[in-house]
């Protein structure tokens, strides 16, 4: 399925709104490091991230390790970052808060 990538200025709308996330060095993804009270609250947050990965069938490549979840978005689909790779960002964004993550 083709998805159209970001064009520049979207992308730096995305670094500027979601000022946890950084680009890769290759410029192809974001990521971001959180930190959690303890796996429990991690792994409660890589849940609800989960389903809603599912349902908008666009998935993080992601590791845990305890309290820490670190996480890449980009969209394979393209090749680089998509507008799915914003509205992820942005639910995790909410969903860390909610979860008290740092
Ligand atoms: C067939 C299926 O819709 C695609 O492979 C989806 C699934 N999840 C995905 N996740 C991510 N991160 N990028 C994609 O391009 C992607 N594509």
């Amino acid at each position: 399925m083709s998805v159209t990538p970001l064009s520049a200025t979207e992308l730096k709308s995305l670094l500027e709104k979601h000022a946890a996330w950084h680009l890769r060095g290759d410029g192809k993804a974001i990521e971001r490091t959180l930190k959690f009270a303890d796996f429990n609250a991690a792994f409660g947050f890589m849940t609800r991230v989960a389903l809603h990965a599912d349902k908008a069938d666009h998935h993080p490549e992601w590791s845990n390790v305890y309290n820490t979840v670190e996480i890449t978005l980009t969209t394979h689909d393209c090749g680089g970052l998509s507008g799915r790779d914003a509205d992820m960002a942005q639910f995790i964004d909410t969903a860390a808060t909610a979860a008290g993550a740092d």
